[in-house]
This record gives structure tokens, sequence and C-alpha cells, in this order.
């Protein structure tokens, strides 16, 4: 059974506070992994989380981050194109990927020629290689990847990756990463990684800023009850969890 994960919670006055303590954050891992196990396996988003991540490419860390022993996976894929505006590798790329020192071959983008069932299975079948060559874990306790930090956004419906509320894809406890052709938030076709690896990760940090998010994250961790489980409720990793609020999104705290 897995354990209950350690839980943290910052909120910070602007957006901007949480970008900065973001990057410090992500930096002391990267360190913590890369001394460790000399790699360090980092899991992105799309959304507005790629924009917090922009203090990573300040001096302070272009200068001192290991980039070399990076390998960067994203949680969830549109079915675009690598150029397409919607696409969460673009976002990263243009934002991050382009920005710093990472190994072209540690970039394991999903594979935009494939239909969104061909591209989760290449997907699943790349991160299976990957574990056998001992670049990704695998958790003891879930037999799922176990990857050493994931980065996490959420939509104001409280979706995570490409889980949205309500969908049968929240139940989905075999696969590692699946496909969903009717998503509610555009565009309708994705892949996205599922919640049994989600939380076979040794850390995750949900990084929520904005007004619009404020229901969700009471709903997430004010004392309210309410029978259903929004997707970031389900967010309940092996090792530990930390959400970097800003103060709009914490408002009904
Ligand atoms: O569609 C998506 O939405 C979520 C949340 O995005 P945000 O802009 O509200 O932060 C994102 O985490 C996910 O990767 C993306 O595909």
């Amino acid at each position: 059974m897995a354990a209950t994960a350690e839980r943290k919670v910052e909120v910070f006055d602007t957006e901007e506070e949480v970008a900065v303590s973001l990057a410090k954050y992500i930096a002391d891992l990267s360190d913590k992994f890369c001394k460790e196990r000399g790699a360090f396996t980092i899991v992105l988003s799309g959304g507005s989380l790629i924009e917090s991540l922009r203090k990573l490419v300040e001096p302070q860390y272009i200068d001192s981050v290991e980039w070399s022993k990076w390998h960067i996976f994203w949680l969830d894929e549109r079915v675009v194109p690598k150029d397409h505006k919607d696409s969460n590798y673009k976002l990263a790329y243009d934002g991050l990927l382009s920005k710093v020192p990472i190994l072209p071959d540690n970039v394991y983008a999903i594979n935009d020629a494939l239909s969104a069932e061909g591209a989760a299975d290449d997907y699943e079948t790349r991160l299976k290689h990957l574990v056998n060559c001992g670049v990704l874990a695998l958790s003891a306790a879930s037999g799922f990847p176990k990857f050493d930090l994931m980065l996490l956004g959420m939509g104001p419906d409280g979706h995570v990756a490409s889980l949205f509320p309500g969908h049968p894809l929240l139940k989905e406890n075999e696969r590692w990463v699946t496909f969903i052709k009717d998503s509610p938030k555009p565009p309708p076709e994705r892949i996205t990684f599922t919640f049994p690896v989600i939380n076979s990760s040794a850390y995750i940090a949900l990084v929520v800023t904005g007004a619009p998010q404020a229901g969700a994250v009471q709903r997430a961790l004010g004392n309210g009850q309410n029978s259903d489980k929004l997707p970031v409720q389900m967010v309940s990793p092996e090792g530990e969890l930390t959400w970097f609020l800003d103060k709009d999104a914490a408002s009904k705290l």
C-alpha cells in the first residue's frame, strides 16, 4: 500500500515570488538527484507552469545546474505537431529548453506523427526502455515508473495533466500513458500520464497561480466536505508534495 504523502503548502504574495522559490526548489532537487544517481528525471506540464520556470534561465542557475544530467518528459501532450501553438513541447522549448544546455537526446517529446492511441503506446514503450536502461527508476511499492520530480499545473476545474473531473481516465490503473479524445478543454485529443505514474513520483510540485484557480484550491486544501474528488485531490505521491501558490490562488483558504 502506498504511504501517505508528505504535503507542504507554500503561499507567496506574488507569482514572481512563486517563480523565484520554484527555481531554487528545482535546482536543489537537481543537485540532490545528480549527486545520488547521476541523473535527474523531470516531468513538465504545459500551460502557465512554463512561464513560472523563467527564473531557471537566469545566470545563477544557467551556470550551476548540471543540465547535461537532466532527462525531460511530459506529463501530458496535445496531439498536434510539435510546432503548433497548442503543443506543450513547443511551449517548453520556447520558454526553457532552447535557453539551457540540455542534451537533445535527453528530451523525450511525444511522437507527433502518430495517432493519440499510437503516441500513448509509443511513449509508454519508450519509458519502459528507459527503465530497462536504468535512466528511469521503478517504484518498488507500485511497479510504476518513479520520476524524480513532476511539475504539475492545475486548471480552474481542478484538472491536472489531461485528467479531467468525472472522466473515466481518472480510474485507469494499469496503463502508464493513455490517451483522451474528448478533452473538455481544447484541443480534444491528448495523451497523458495516469494517476499510478503521477503518484509514484519521488517529488511533486503543484504550481498554481491566479484567482480563477482559487475555488479548486479551496476544494483541495480547505476543510469543506465533497464526495466527488477533483483530479487535483487525487495527487498523492509516494514522496513529497509541495504546493506553490500565489495569494490569488490561495484567496479562498
Ligand atoms: O491543458 C492543460 O492544462 C493544465 C493546466 O494549465 P494552466 O494553464 O491552467 O496552468 C496543464 O497543467 C496541462 O499540462 C495542460 O495540457
